[in-house]
C-alpha cells in the first residue's frame, strides 16, 4: 500500500520531505512502513546540489583554516586514494598478459614475469603505506575538525536564550562528528568518481581491440539495474509495530511468566490459565513470522518481485557473454587472458559504480548536514539586549532594581493554552523592596520571575528597569547584576567547589569565599561529611565500557574498576542547599542589585528553610528582593509588599494585615496554611 506524504495547509513553500511517499506492507506479525523519495528529475538534483555549493565552500575553507596542513595532505591522500584501484587493475592485467605472452612464444620469461610480480608486490606495499599514513592523517585531522564545530555548536547552544530555544526548529542536534562526516562524505563520493573514471580508463584502454566501449557499458548494466529497481531498507526512513493481536497476547502471557508479574501469578494460583490461554494465543497466530520485520524484507527484495533478482543475476554475467560473442566471431582479437583479464575488470568496475551510488546517497545527505550545522548561526534570539551599561553610574551601591510592569502581558512561544500566562499586569516594585508572590498552580508567579530576570520578553505591554525600557541595557550586564535561585536550578557536573564558586566567576578559585557561600546556603555540613569534600563530583562519569567482563564479578579486572569514582548520591535538601550556596556566592559579589528566589526550599525540612530566608533577608541590602512561594508565612513578616495571582492576572496586592482584612485570595491561602497547625473543633472557618 502506498500512501503519499501529508502537506501542510497554506501556502506551498518548497519542503524537502515533499518527494516523499510512504509505503507499508505486512510481513508476518509486523507492519512496516517505508519513507521513500520519488525519483527526482536529474535537474532536482543539480539544484539540490547548487544551493549546496556555497555550505560545501563554508565547510571546506573552515577545515582548511583550522589545520591547514593536514587538510592539504588529507585532500591529497584522498585523491591518490581513487586511483588506487586503476593502478592495482593495470599490474594485475600487466602480469597476466605478460604471462599470457610467454606462454604463447613457449620461450623461458622469468625476467618478466619477476619484474611484472616485482612492480605489483611493490604498487600493494606502496598502497598500504599510504593507508596507513593516510589514516594517521585522518584521525588528527578529525579530533581538530570535530572539536572545532563541537566549539562551534557550544557557542550556538549557549548564545541562544530560553524563547528561541522552545521552538522546536531551533533544537540543535547535530555534533562536531557530523561536520566530520559530512566533509568525509564528500571527500569520498570525490574519491569514488575518480575512482570509477580511472577504472573505466583502464578497462577501455585494455579493451580497444577487444569490444572497447561496449564492454564498458555491458559492465555496467547491472549495478545500474540493481540501482534502479532494488529497495535497500538500511539506507531508508522506516518503522514497524507489531499489530497480531495474538502475538501481542503471547508477549503479555509470556511476561506474566517472568519477572514483576510472577509473585502475583503465584499468589493467585493463575499459573495453569496463563498455559491455557498461552497454547489458544499460539494456536491462533499459527506459523506467522515473527522474525525481525527488517531482516524479513531482506537486503534488495522486499518490495521487489522475484523475477527482478534473476534480471539482477542475469545482468552480471552480461560482461561474460559479451567477450565469449565477441571471441567466437572473431577469435584472432581473443585469449584466454583477455576474457579473464575483461571479467575481473567488469567485477571491479561494478563494485566501484556500486560504491559510487552508495556514496551519492550520503554525499546527499551530507549536503543537508552541512546546511543544518551553518544554520544555527542563523537562530534569532528573542530577548533583546541593548547598549546602556547597569547598574547606571548615577545609582548607589544601597540602592536595588526597580521594576515597572505596564499593561503586560506573555503567553509561552507555542503555548497551547487559550489564555495569556501573564494578562494585562499593571505592577511597579520600588527598588530595594521585598516583594512576595503568592498564589495557586498556574497562577503565573514563575512567569513574572522569568520576564524580571529577563529570561523571556513581554508578548506586549512595557517593562521597565530603573525607569528605562529593559531593551535598553546590556543583557550581559542585567545578568550580572541579578540572579534567580529557584527549583529548576541543577548541580553541574563538576566539583562541589566550583559549582559554588561559579555564582561569581570573579571568585570562582577563592576557597574563603566558596566555604562561606556553603554556610549560608547550608551546604557545608553535608560537604564536609564527604571524604573527598569540596572536590567532590556527583558523577564523575568514567563512561565504563567491558568486554566479557559482566558477571565476573571476582575477575582481577573487576578489582580495578571498583578502584574508579563512584557516583555520589545527595538528597533532593542538600540539592537545594548547594544551588543556594551558589546563589549566596553571586549575592557576595556585592554586585548584584535584584534577588528572584522562586520556591528553592521545597525539598528542604522546615529548619533549612527558615535558616535560608533569614540568611536571604539578612543580605537585603542594596537588593530587591522576589519571593515565590507556597509556604509563606514566615516571609510575608517581611514583605513590603504581597502580590497574589490568579488565573495570569494580579488578585490583589497589599502588606499582610491588609490583605487579611480584605478576606480575599491571600486571606484565604494563608488560613488554610494556620489552620493546618490548629487542633480539629479549634480551626477558624476559612472564607
Ligand atoms: N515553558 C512553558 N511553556 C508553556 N506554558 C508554560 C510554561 N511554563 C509555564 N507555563 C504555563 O504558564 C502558566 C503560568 O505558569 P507559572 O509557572 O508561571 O505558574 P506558577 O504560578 O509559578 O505555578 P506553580 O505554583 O505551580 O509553580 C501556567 O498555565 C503554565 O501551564
Amino acid at each position: 500500500m502506498t500512501v503519499a506524504c501529508e502537506k501542510k495547509d497554506g501556502p506551498s513553500e518548497p519542503n524537502k520531505f515533499d518527494n516523499v511517499v510512504i509505503e507499508s506492507q505486512q510481513l508476518g506479525v509486523w507492519r512496516l512502513l517505508v519513507a521513500s523519495n520519488k525519483r527526482m528529475g536529474l535537474y532536482r538534483y543539480y539544484e539540490e546540489f547548487q544551493t549546496s555549493i556555497p555550505y560545501m565552500i563554508r565547510l571546506f575553507s573552515d577545515v582548511h583554516a583550522t589545520a591547514p596542513r593536514l587538510f592539504v595532505l588529507f585532500v591529497l591522500f584522498r585523491i591518490w586514494g581513487g586511483f588506487e584501484e586503476a593502478l592495482f587493475m593495470h599490474m594485475t592485467t600487466r602480469i597476466l598478459r605478460t604471462i599470457e605472452f610467454g606462454l604463447t612464444r613457449n620461450q623461458p620469461f622469468v625476467r618478466e614475469v619477476l619484474w611484472a610480480i616485482g612492480l605489483r608486490v611493490f604498487c600493494s606495499a606502496l598502497i598500504a603505506y599510504m593507508g596507513w599514513v593516510s589514516d594517521k592523517l585522518l584521525k588528527r585531522l578529525r579530533s581538530q575538525i570535530t572539536s572545532h564545530f563541537d566549539l562551534y555548536l557550544m557557542q550556538a547552544r549557549l548564545r541562544m536564550d530560553i524563547p528561541a530555544s522552545l521552538n522546536a526548529e531551533n533544537k540543535i542536534e547535530m555534533s562536531g562528528d557530523d561536520a566530520w562526516s559530512a566533509f568525509e562524505d564528500i571527500l569520498e563520493y570525490c574519491t569514488s568518481v575518480i575512482e570509477l573514471l580511472s577504472q573505466i580508463f583502464v578497462i577501455y584502454s585494455q579493451a580497444r581491440i577487444t569490444g572497447g566501449l561496449g564492454f564498458v557499458l555491458v559492465c555496467l548494466m547491472s549495478p545500474l539495474y540493481y540501482e534502479l529497481t532494488s529497495q535497500r531498507l538500511w539506507r531508508k526512513v522506516c518503522y514497524a509495530y507489531v499489530n497480531n493481536d495474538a502475538y501481542l497476547r503471547i508477549e503479555a502471557l509470556k511476561s506474566l511468566a517472568s519477572g514483576k508479574f510472577r509473585e502475583d501469578i503465584l499468589s493467585n494460583d493463575l499459573g495453569a490459565w496463563v498455559m491455557e490461554q498461552y497454547k489458544v494465543a499460539r494456536e491462533k497466530l499459527g506459523d506467522t513470522s515473527d522474525e525481525h520485520p527488517f531482516t524479513q524484507f531482506g537486503e534488495g527484495d522486499g518490495f521487489n518481485s522475484p523475477l527482478k533478482r534473476i534480471m539482477g543475476t542475469v545482468l552480471s554475467d552480461l560482461p561474460m557473454a559479451y567477450c565469449g560473442f565477441n571471441a567466437a566471431f572473431s577469435p584472432s582479437r581473443f585469449s584466454l587472458a583477455s576474457i579473464a583479464i575483461m571479467q575481473s575488470l567488469s567485477s571491479n568496475l561494478r563494485l566501484s559504480l556500486e560504491s559510487l551510488l552508495y556514496r551519492g546517497e550520503r554525499f546527499r545527505k551530507s549536503l543537508d548536514s552541512i546546511k543544518k550545522v551553518y544554520s544555527v548561526s542563523k537562530i534569532q534570539n528573542k530577548v533583546d539586549g541593548g547598549q546602556a551599561h547597569y547598574p547606571p553610574s548615577e545609582k548607589t551601591a544601597s540602592q536595588g532594581m526597580s521594576f515597572e510592569l505596564r499593561n503586560l502581558s506573555f503567553s509561552y512561544p507555542g503555548s497551547k493554552k487559550t489564555t495569556n500566562a501573564l494578562d494585562s499586569i499593571n505592577l511597579k516594585i520600588p527598588g530595594g523592596s521585598v516583594v512576595v508572590l503568592v498564589g495557586s498552580n498556574g497562577s503565573g508567579k514563575s512567569t513574572i520571575v522569568r520576564i524580571l530576570s529577563r529570561l523571556f520578553a513581554p508578548t506586549s505591554g512595557d517593562f521597565l528597569i530603573d525607569s528605562r525600557p529593559a531593551d535598553d541595557y546590556d543583557l550581559a550586564d542585567l545578568r550580572r547584576a541579578s540572579t534567580l535561585l529557584s527549583q529548576d536550578n541543577s548541580i553541574y557536573p563538576l566539583s562541589f567547589a566550583e559549582n559554588i564558586g561559579l555564582g561569581c566567576l570573579d571568585l570562582a578559585g577563592d576557597m574563603d569565599m566558596i566555604e562561606k557561600a556553603a554556610e549560608q546556603g547550608g551546604a557545608a555540613g553535608f560537604i564536609s561529611k564527604l571524604d573527598t569534600a569540596y572536590n567532590t563530583v556527583l558523577d564523575p562519569g568514567c563512561g565504563i565500557v567491558s568486554m566479557n567482563l559482566q558477571g565476573n564479578a571476582d575477575h582481577p579486572l573487576q578489582k580495578e574498576v571498583d578502584k574508579l569514582p563512584k557516583e555520589t548520591k545527595i538528597s533532593g535538601g542538600e540539592t537545594q542547599r548547594l544551588v543556594a550556596a551558589r546563589s549566596f556566592m553571586r549575592l557576595n559579589s556585592g554586585k548584584v542589585k535584584f534577588i528572584a528566589v522562586d520556591e528553592p526550599s521545597s525539598a528542604l525540612d522546615a529548619e533549612g528553610e527558615l535558616q535560608l530566608f533569614d540568611r536571604l533577608l539578612e543580605a537585603r541590602e542594596g537588593k530587591t528582593m522576589v519571593f515565590v512561594t507556597h509556604r509563606f508565612g514566615h516571609l510575608t513578616k517581611y514583605a513590603d509588599m504581597i502580590i497574589c495571582m490568579k488565573d495570569g492576572k494580579i488578585e490583589e496586592t497589599g502588606s499582610h494585615d491588609e490583605l487579611m482584612k480584605r478576606e480575599g485570595e491571600y486571606a484565604k491561602l494563608y488560613n488554610i496554611q494556620a489552620n493546618a497547625f490548629m487542633e480539629v473543633g479549634k480551626r477558624p472557618e476559612t472564607c
